[in-house]
């Protein structure tokens, strides 16, 4: 067996936190998913116009299906018609999706876009042989050979090769005769398929929507993972000919390491490569997110790092083979943010005792409260049903999972899982409360246009998923603080609490309980709102829009934040959290110290103490505006939301700014704070 090279890619000078490390890098081959075909272009995955254009160059029709012009690819322009459709067909990407469509038994594993992407690499790369590398990268082929979703690369080989059949010799050859294909036949193939499944990253538009996949050379696909990384990446999609990018000067300030340098000295020096990228589809730019000396590895992440130690290693290990071993992973004991991560309690609950349980089966809680999540987000997810989304999980979040142990003749014994407030499932369940609850408040204020009580039921529906989406982001950010990794997140969910606190201060049904509104829309009044206590927004202004980011300053910059943030969360969160028996529990969303040690067993027991079958009845369903409720919208409150919003969506425009430069984001956080006037006049 031919063993590969490790390569790895390394700073070739001293790099600061958040600036772009590669230019913009096009990639070798690249696929938009089934799904987005007709409605995105397949060059530069931008949105389609309302008339596409087609194909330019000759399209064969098929005989099984004469009439039949497929809608396999369109494009935005004659442009990316002209430099893509060519390889469309001579590629036979464009056979593949016939095959697949008059056959769908070939390849009955969903989506194409790994194949497809590696019958472009196969058409546009040198002749090469099955290898542990093809032009410098890895194709893991031998792992992949033992992998449990082996039969998937197998047939999806079979199926690429049966493309290219048709291409070579008539489309009539075109029948579902893949069992007559053997292994040996589609080698190349498989290679270039398991080459995809090692080095294809998933192309995301700027509101994280996944696009489609893509392949690059050495200078990116060089760049191993970790749990810890130190840079981050982001796409460039648009239509050509591309804007002008800041990042578009900047030289490739990595290099390879490995025992396979030679390769670098060969038909794959990074420049060469560089070159041979062509020079469209979706262009990837490495970001720092650490410093990083002269001479360190550069690392980025392969999966969600908000994910416990056992996940990520089963996910690793499942998609890529190997076992992870970074510091983060080797750390012993596990570290402190792995720990909550995955920290559950248990409680012995019965008529005459309760008492924490140190010796319960951790798996099999861990298992039971998984399943019960996923049930639940599923709800909301596949089946469309926020409500009883919202139900369940409020349920398990506040009176846990109860699972009865034994039963001997007095009382039964009943012992009860809790979820850390900062498990990867508590964090799951607040980013699908804030989904659920917004969409809940959307559905009722379009049914109900006049100000009446499902107004208000909508308004305090909008203020429970902002203090879900308030929650998560202090979650996250109390887990940042420790792992610094995770600002990619962070930086989008305070964002996110920002944009949710600015539209709930901003609504109109305050109307019914305060005198005042915001002047979010006088031209002439003046300047925007600046916070007398921190420097945010000079910072944010003067670093995302005119250049240079100092970070020098980061932690000052954060600490100043927390203490405003703090000051303002402690004036209202009582009444985000009013009418929700869990957001009470919660004592502070921002300052996690109210927790005390990760073993928190106490936690799950005040639960039960303090509220007794009160809890049941007050999440969820049936929620209305009570009197005491109605009583917290008052215009204080209001004013402290506002500014609440603007810190969050300034400082998660500060975190983007680190991790994708002066981005969409920082520019969609300047819009919305431009929109918004000084309110220092009411307060
Ligand atoms: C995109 S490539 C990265 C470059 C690769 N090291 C090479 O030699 O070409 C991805 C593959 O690199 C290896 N790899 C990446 N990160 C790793 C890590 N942290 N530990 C072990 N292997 C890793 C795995 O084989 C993975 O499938």
């Amino acid at each position: 067996m031919e063993m590969e090279m490790e390569m790895e890619m390394r700073a070739e000078e001293d790099i600061e936190i958040g600036e772009d490390i590669t230019p913009p890098l096009t990639p070798l081959a690249f696929a938009l998913h089934d799904s987005l075909l007709s409605s995105h272009c397949s060059s530069c995955f931008s949105l389609l116009p309302p008339h596409p254009f087609p194909p330019l160059h000759f399209t064969p029709t098929f005989p099984h299906n004469p009439h039949h012009v497929l809608s396999s690819s369109s494009y935005c322009s004659p442009l990316c018609s002209t430099s893509d459709s060519p390889l469309h067909v001579s590629s036979a990407e464009l056979h593949l999706l016939h095959l697949l469509q008059s056959h769908p038994s070939t390849y009955p594993h969903g989506d194409s876009s790994d194949l497809r992407a590696a019958l472009r690499l196969l058409h546009s790369l040198p002749a090469m042989g099955p290898s542990a590398r093809i032009v410098g990268l890895l194709t893991n082929h031998h792992k992949f050979l033992h992998h449990d979703d082996h039969h998937r690369i197998r047939d999806g080989a079979r199926a690429m090769f049966l493309a290219r059949k048709m291409r070579d010799e008539a489309p009539n050859v075109c029948s579902d005769n893949s069992s007559s294909v053997s292994p040996d036949d589609a080698v190349l193939e498989e290679a270039a398929l398991c080459l995809v499944l090692t080095n294809a990253v998933e192309v995301q538009d700027k509101t994280g929507r996944t696009l489609g996949i893509s392949v690059y050379g050495p200078s990116f696909c060089w760049i191993n993972h970790s749990c810890s990384p130190n840079a981050c990446y982001r796409f460039l999609v648009s239509p050509p000919p591309p804007p002008p990018c800041s990042a578009e000067k900047t030289p490739l300030r990595i290099a390879p390491l490995g025992q396979g340098t030679q390769i670098e000295s060969g038909v794959c020096s990074n420049n060469v490569f560089i070159k041979e990228c062509g020079s469209y589809g979706p262009r990837v730019i490495v970001r720092s997110i650490k410093r990083i000396k002269k001479g360190e590895e550069v690392t980025v992440t392969y999966t969600d790092l908000l994910q416990p130690k056992a996940m990520r290693q089963s996910e690793l290990w499942s998609r890529y083979r190997f076992i992870c071993s970074c510091t983060r992973c080797s750390a012993s004991p596990l570290t402190y943010v792995d720990q909550v991560l995955e920290e559950i309690s248990a409680a012995n609950f019965n008529s005459s005792s309760l008492s924490s349980d140190i010796n319960f089966n951790r798996d099999k809680a861990t298992q039971r409260l998984t399943n019960y999540i996923d049930d639940a987000i599923d709800d909301y997810l596949s089946i469309g049903d926020p409500e009883s989304s919202s139900v369940r999980l409020e349920h398990v979040l506040t009176q846990g999972l109860s699972d009865k142990q034994s039963e001997c003749e007095e009382e039964t014994s009943q012992l009860t899982y809790w979820l850390h407030p900062l498990h990867h499932l508590s964090l799951n369940a607040y980013t699908t409360l804030a989904s659920a609850y917004k969409i809940r408040a959307t559905d009722l204020s379009a049914l109900y246009s006049k100000m009446d009580d499902h107004l208000l039921n909508a308004l305090d529906l909008s203020r429970t998923s902002t203090a879900y989406s308030l929650l998560l982001a202090g979650a996250t950010h109390h887990l940042f603080r420790s792992e610094s990794s995770l600002i990619v997140s962070v930086a989008n969910f305070w964002s996110s609490a920002g944009e949710s606190l600015l539209t709930l201060a901003r609504s109109s049904v305050w109307s019914q309980f305060v005198q005042q509104d915001l002047p979010v829309s006088n031209p002439s009044s003046t300047g925007k709102y600046r916070c007398p206590n921190c420097s945010l927004a000079d910072k944010f202004e003067t670093d995302s829009f005119h250049g240079q980011v100092r970070y020098a300053d980061f932690d000052y910059v954060s600490n100043e934040f927390v203490d405003c943030v703090n000051n303002f969360t402690q004036n209202v969160w009582n009444f985000l959290g009013l009418g929700c028996h869990y957001l009470r529990v919660v004592k502070n969303p921002i300052d996690f110290s109210w927790l005390g040690t990760i073993r928190y067993s106490s936690v799950g027991e005040d639960i039960v103490r303090s509220s007794g079958t009160e809890v049941a009845s007050k999440c969820g369903a049936g929620r209305r505006i009570s009197g005491s409720e109605a009583e917290g919208y008052n215009n204080q409150v209001r004013i402290c939301l506002f500014k609440l919003g603007v810190h969050c969506l300034l400082y998660g425009g500060y975190l983007a700014s680190i991790c994708y430069g002066n981005s969409h984001l920082t520019r969609n956080v300047g819009k919305i704070l431009d929109l918004e006037e000084s309110i220092e006049s009411l307060s």
